[in-house]
């Protein structure tokens, strides 16, 4: 066995201060665990594993619990029988496309166990929500087809059997009716009327039809108050999601540029007047342009148009006045003057002009009329908002900075033009909603989780849209196109830097690269509606709560963490596929998994802002995420169980060596003992390369050995004044704290749970809130309580406190009888977070973790994920202390001018 320190990680070995290794420290870890760092443990592995969805999970949506709940307020709408996902479906069947919305609930496959159970009744929470959600937790997906290809569409619904569930009497729904008689799909738009005998013979449901303004405008008001980062602008090739005051909403102008084009003043919910339109819209643009050009697709009209030149077919003010400007009235030598009038020529042809060419200027021409009108309306009724919607627009960047520039021109920048990104889909959401009983519009933007869409990416426009139905169909069209040998991208409305109309004149330049069909399918993704998610309640100002606190942005951060994340997936394959046996199931799927995360991670390379704003955080859960939707659900397990049992085995020594200290040096060591231990974290490329040096112990040790003060960040002085007093003045302790913590072994054993131990000594309730579902290597709710229990047989305040918590399991038999009620010891509890990422956004956590903080007076966040890369700035309404190992050098240097494996110990009174 290597001594301490011996073939560590050169880097780790030269921290700072000194070399020495104080004797006392050497003592806190006597026993080897005999295990290697690198060992990868192959056995199949039983135990805590829960059986997830690949969503975040439906908390406490049991089915047999909600059901019997009548008396409550807004009862949970549950579909008896079920046993499968429960569909619904509405349309917005166009002049051009067809826009299919649809909600999918997996089963509820959460489970209530002990610890939620006790977790409930202490923290008060009824039925395992504190209220009954009038909406069921799913996903809403969102999917287009040609209207001439209607016979696609109705193939998808049926493979999909998207129609079964749509009943208009949703409680009496029965998943065996095989003539599914009363079923009713809501559908708005034209085609509502005009195919709804087509739907009755090849499906044998009945179209409800829903009024198109209504629908429009339902759909827009829900998007805009519910996502939150649904409206942007885009001036000069730049994109920027706005953020919108709910109350200073209404009134604006939504122009809906379909085939025809709407223009609607909205004043409020369902409230609205239809002022105007054009004839001139996306129908206009597609059907002229095929015309004239020969195309057989809209994006390659599109498409051409990125390569044209615009002067060779418009007349310019300059083509009028010799070249020169007509500045008089501000007009420049390269202003259209008129739209195609230089086609009046008589020498030439159709032939002679440059389809790039003539597409382009059919855009432009047609983009500022829609952008002149929209102005003169708004100009009309003092509207000082303008959002623009459906599916000419088709995320392209050209065509809204050519209407951007419109509205800024015309109004002199008093107006203001913004862009949805579920811009083709307002109708359809519209006519989702309304189906009754449903509440979607009750629900609020913590309860709807924007996910990247999970099937297979894009290509070609074959596949339609997110997600392809079951994991061997997602695995084959990984496999398919990867004997084809075609590349796999995910599709990308282009938005070089630089086509702009700004000037209005420019010529847009060319990226050289191809639209990707289908764009608009990828630009907007799944989502999750998770009822039961809250706003953390101790945070500041949640107004103003910015997760990240990397800006991705900055395209070199970007490009950074894309390396990062690149570089680690053929070893995380590797923990994947061995944590399923290795099986060549597991292996096809570890296969399939790479792939599609790689394809994802390029998507947004290119364009960051695809789903809404990109931070970090996102990106990592991005990775679990689509761990999940191959079926990895613990890809760490075996890492993790290893690292507890290892750390179990030395804990009773280090806590006979804490009990040797005075209160004092206790505290400095058990801070320390945090730090040192966050070391053990498996999404840092450092420290997993440190791991193959030495055994978890040595690491440990030599971690622990390195911890001179002052850190990096050291506001441990402030801290213990606030746990000890200075002088005679002995504070009150905190009522209860709450610890975030991270990972498995040595983090949590070592480190949180010592601390933990020191907090209920002093009289303070402990919460510890873990994850929800497995990430990397972080230790999850479900875990926690048998590591707890076992810590607990060499402790009498972890014992005592974890039976005051019910975590214990003889304690909480014990407390169903009420034997134990009463109990004056102060508890230890455990709570889930909400979360499967290893960071944390606190606006979107658990209605358990959001009661536990009811009383809390303490947060203490542990661990890089979530005290760095997400809520380092966060500002709490109580005492907070952020502890953090930073494992990796770049943000090591950006945010704390230091080195890898320099320490955060951020403390943060309320005030
Ligand atoms: N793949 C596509 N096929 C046809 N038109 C498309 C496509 N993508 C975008 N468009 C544009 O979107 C317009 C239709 O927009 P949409 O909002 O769906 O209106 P509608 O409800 O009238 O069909 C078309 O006229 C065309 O300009
Ligand atoms: C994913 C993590 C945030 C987890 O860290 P933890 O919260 O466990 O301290 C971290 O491992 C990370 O940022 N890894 C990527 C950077 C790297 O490999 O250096
Ligand atoms: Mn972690």
């Amino acid at each position: 066995m290597a001594s301490p320190g011996k073939n560590l990680h050169p880097e780790l070995c030269g921290l700072k201060g000194s070399n020495q290794e104080p004797d006392d420290k050497n003592q806190l870890v006597d026993k080897e665990a005999g295990l290697s760092g690198g060992e990868r443990d192959m056995a199949p592995v039983t135990g805590n594993s829960i059986h997830r969805s690949g969503s975040r999970p439906q908390l406490d949506l049991s089915k047999a619990e909600i059901q019997g709940n009548f008396e409550e307020r807004d009862p949970t709408i549950l579909l008896p029988n079920q046993s499968d996902d429960i569909s619904h479906l509405a349309l917005d069947i166009g002049g051009s496309l067809i826009k299919l919305v649809y909600f999918s609930r997996h089963e509820d496959q959460s489970v209530d166990d002990k610890r939620k159970r006790s977790i409930k009744q202490r923290l008060g929470l009824s039925n395992g929500n504190r209220r009954s959600y009038p909406v069921l937790g799913g996903r809403l997906h969102f999917v287009k087809f040609e209207t001439s290809k209607i016979n696609e569409c109705l193939d998808f619904i049926h493979s999909k059997q998207l129609h079964r569930g749509a009943c208009n009497d949703l409680p009496h729904w029965h998943s065996d009716d095989p003539a599914n008689e009363n079923a009713i799909i809501k559908a708005t738009g034209g085609g509502a009327y005009k195919f709804a005998d087509l739907f009755k013979e090849r499906l044998g449901v009945s179209i409800e039809k829903e009024d198109e303004m209504d629908c429009l405008v339902a759909g827009a008001n829900f998007l805009l108050k519910a996502i939150r980062h649904e409206a942007f602008t885009h001036m000069e090739g730049k994109k920027e999601f706005v953020q919108l005051d709910h109350n200073e909403l209404f009134p604006y102008l939504l122009v809906n540029i379909g085939s025809g084009v709407s223009m609607i003043k909205v004043d409020g919910d369902g409230k609205f007047q239809r002022v105007s339109g054009t004839n001139v819209g996306g129908g206009t643009y597609w059907g002229l342009g095929r015309l004239l050009t020969k195309c057989n697709s809209f994006d390659e009209l599109l498409e051409l148009s990125q390569k044209g030149d615009n002067s060779t077919i418009d007349m310019l003010v300059g083509d009028i006045y010799g070249g020169m400007d007509y500045s008089k009235i501000g007009l420049s030598a390269s202003t259209i003057a008129s739209s195609f009038g230089k086609t009046i020529s008589v020498n030439k042809e159709l032939e002679d002009y440059r389809p790039e060419d003539i597409s382009l200027s059919l855009l432009r021409m047609i983009s500022y009329n829609i952008g002149q009108i929209s102005y003169l309306n708004a100009l009309r009724f003092g509207l000082k908002r303008i959002f623009f919607g459906g599916f000419f627009i088709r995320g392209h960047a050209y065509t809204m900075d050519t209407i951007s520039f419109a509205v800024h021109f015309w109004s002199k920048g008093e107006a203001q033009a913004m862009f949805l990104r579920h811009e083709g889909f307002l109708g359809a959401l519209g006519a989702f909603m309304s189906y009754e009983k449903h509440g979607l519009d009750d629900l609020l933007a913590h309860q709807l989780v924007e996910r990247f869409p999970m099937g297979a990416p894009y290509t070609g426009g074959k596949v339609h849209g997110p997600p392809l139905g079951d994991l061997n169909e997602k695995i084959s069209w990984m496999e398919k196109f990867l004997q084809k040998r075609t590349e796999i991208t995910a599709p990308v409305p282009t938005a070089p830097p630089g086509t702009t109309g700004l000037g209005g004149f420019e010529v847009p330049l060319s990226k050289g690269e191809t639209l990707r069909s289908d764009a608009s399918a990828l630009n907007v993704g799944v989502l999750h509606l998770v009822p039961t998610l809250e706003v953390f309640p101790l945070l500041a100002d949640p107004k103003t709560y910015e997760p990240n606190t990397i800006d991705l942005s900055d395209h070199s951060e970007l490009e950074y963490w894309f390396t990062v994340l690149s570089e680690h997936v053929p070893d995380l394959v590797d923990k994947a596929v061995a944590s399923e046996g290795g099986t060549d199931d597991a292996k096809r799927r570890g296969d399939a998994f790479a792939r599609a995360f790689s394809a994802h991670l390029r998507r947004l390379m290119e364009e960051p802002t695809a789903y809404g704003k990109l931070g970090l955080a996102n990106l990592l859960e991005l990775r679990e995420e689509c761990l999940r939707e191959f079926q990895f659900f613990d890809a760490y397990r075996s890492i993790k169980q290893r690292e507890n049992e290892a750390s179990l085995a030395v804990l009773p020594d280090l806590l006979l060596e804490l009990d040797s200290m005075n209160e004092e040096a206790r505290l400095l060591t058990l801070i320390e003992g945090v730090l040192a231990a966050n070391i053990f974290d498996w999404g840092s490329r450092a420290c997993v390369d440190l791991y193959h040096k030495g055994t978890i112990i040595e690491i440990y040790r030599m971690s622990r050995n390195k911890m001179q003060r002052p850190w990096r960040v050291d506001d441990f002085d402030a801290f213990r004044e606030r746990m000890l007093g200075s002088g005679d003045e002995r504070p009150l302790p905190h009522k209860r704290a709450l610890l975030f913590v991270d990972n498995s072994g040595a983090d949590v054993v070592l480190g949180m749970l010592p601390l933990a131990r020191e907090l209920l000594r002093r009289g303070t309730e402990v919460v510890l809130v873990a994850n929800s579902l497995p990430a990397l290597n972080d230790v999850t709710a479900m875990e926690l309580p048998d590591i707890v229990a076992e810590a607990a047989k060499h402790c009498d305040i972890l014992r005592r406190a974890a039976e005051a918590g019910g975590l214990i399991v003889d304690a909480m038999i014990d407390s169903a009888d009420g034997s134990k009620e009463g109990s004056s010891f102060v508890p230890l509890m455990v709570v889930e977070n909400g979360c499967g990422s290893p960071c944390i956004d606190l606006r979107q956590v658990s209605s358990e973790l959001a009661a536990a903080a009811k009383d809390a007076d303490l947060v203490i966040l542990e661990g890089m994920g979530r005290a760095l890369h997400t809520n380092f700035n966060a500002q709490f309404k109580c005492d907070a202390l952020k502890l953090a190992m930073v494992k990796n050098q770049r943000l090591a240097e950006k945010l704390i001018k230091g080195n890898i494996y320099d320490c955060v110990c951020r403390y943060e009174p309320s005030h």
